[in-house]
C-alpha cells in the first residue's frame, strides 16, 4: 500500500507543480490522469525517490520513501516518460546489464530472470536484435521488462502509451493488466482511454491538486443524468458556451456534436447522453475552471 500525505513541490521558477497531494493506492492498476502540466511527471519522480518534495510525506507499506529513497529504490520498477536505451546493445545484454545495476549480481539467476523477462514482454525471439532497432511498441515493451528486474513490489510507467499502435497499445495493455494482478501499477497519462480498459482505482490531478479519486464506476455514477449532447453548427457555440459547461465537443461524421454538464437539457434539441469516464474528467476540469472563473 503507498499513502501520499500533503505533497507539496514548488519549482525554482515559482511554478507549483504538487499543492497538497493525498492518495490512498493499493495492489492492483492506479490511473492518474491529467492533462499536460498537471503535475504527473513530478508526482511519479517524487514517488519513484529521484526528487524530493517541499513537504509531505509518501509511506510504501509503512516505510517512508522521502526520508529513506533507497528503501524505494530497491522495490521499485519505472518506466520514465522518457526511456533512453544504449542503442547499439542488444535487448538480452542491455537487460542483464541493468539487472547487475539492479543488484541481480548471481549470474545464473540473473540469466534466468533477463530469459524470463523477455520472454513475458514478447521480446525473447529478437533479444540478439540492437534496441535501438526495435519499433517505439517493442520499446515500451523493453521498458517494461527492465522496470520488473529484481521483483519490484511498485511499478510506475508514466505516459507508456503516447505514440503506439493501437495493436501495440492493446498488447502493452495486456501486460501492464497481467502485472497489476500482483503488486501496485501506477499508470500516469492524459489519456482517459487507457485509464478505462487498465485500471480499478484512478485519480485527476489539475495544476498540482487532486480533484476527485475513486472507481472509474462510482465517479461515472456521479455525473449520471447530467450530461446532453446533440450536434450543433460551429456558428452557435460561442452562445451555448456563455451560459453553459460544455465538456466538450467532437467531429461525428463531419458534424459537431457537443456535450454539456448541466441538471436539466439546456434546449429541446439536447439528448441524455450515457456518461462515460471521458465525462467524468471534463466534467472535474470544468468544475475547477468554473469555481476560478466565478471567483
Ligand atoms: N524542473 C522543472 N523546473 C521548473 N518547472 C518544472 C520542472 N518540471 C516541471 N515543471 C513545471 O511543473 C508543472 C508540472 O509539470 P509535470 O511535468 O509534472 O506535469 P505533467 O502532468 O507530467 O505534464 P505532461 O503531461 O505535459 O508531461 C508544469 O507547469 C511544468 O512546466
Amino acid at each position: 500500500m503507498l499513502t501520499i500525505t500533503n505533497l507539496s513541490k514548488t519549482y525554482g521558477n515559482g511554478v507549483v507543480a504538487l499543492d497538497g497531494v493525498t492518495l490512498e493506492i493499493g495492489t492492483g492498476m492506479f490511473g492518474l490522469l491529467g492533462p499536460n502540466g498537471a503535475g504527473k511527471s513530478t508526482l511519479m519522480r517524487t514517488i519513484a525517490a529521484l526528487q524530493e518534495p517541499d513537504s509531505g510525506r509518501i509511506l510504501l507499506d509503512g516505510t517512508d520513501i522521502v526520508r529513506y529513497p533507497h528503501a524505494v529504490r530497491e522495490v521499485l520498477g519505472y518506466l520514465p516518460q522518457e526511456f533512453g536505451v544504449y542503442p547499439k546493445i542488444s535487448a538480452e545484454n542491455l537487460l542483464d546489464h541493468l539487472a547487475i545495476l539492479k543488484g541481480v549480481m548471481d549470474k545464473a539467476a540473473r540469466r534466468e530472470q533477463v530469459a524470463n523477462l523477455l520472454k513475458r514482454t514478447n521480446l525473447y525471439q529478437v533479444r540478439k536484435k540492437a534496441v535501438g532497432s526495435f519499433s517505439g511498441g517493442m520499446r515500451q515493451r523493453f521498458g517494461i521488462a527492465q522496470a520488473l528486474l529484481g521483483d519490484p513490489r511498485l511499478i510506475i510507467v508514466d505516459e507508456p502509451t503516447a505514440g503506439l499502435d493501437p495493436e501495440e497499445r492493446n498488447r502493452f495493455h495486456n501486460l501492464l493488466s497481467e502485472i497489476g494482478e500482483h503488486i501496485v501499477v501506477i499508470l500516469s497519462t492524459h489519456i482517459v482511454e487507457d485509464v478505462r480498459q487498465l485500471c480499478s482505482r484512478m485519480a485527476v490531478l489539475h495544476e498540482g491538486r487532486v480533484l476527485l479519486q475513486g472507481r472509474p464506476e462510482t465517479l461515472i455514477a456521479r455525473v449520471s443524468g447530467r450530461i446532453w449532447r446533440r450536434e450543433i453548427s460551429r456558428a452557435d457555440l460561442p452562445e451555448l458556451r456563455r451560459h453553459c459547461q460544455v465538456l466538450c465537443e467532437r467531429l461525428v461524421a463531419g458534424r459537431t456534436h457537443v456535450r454539456v454538464l448541466a441538471d436539466r437539457p439546456p434546449d429541446e434539441a439536447f439528448v441524455p447522453h450515457e456518461p462515460d469516464l471521458e465525462d467524468v474528467f471534463f466534467a472535474a476540469l470544468a468544475e475547477v475552471r468554473e469555481e476560478v472563473s466565478s471567483c
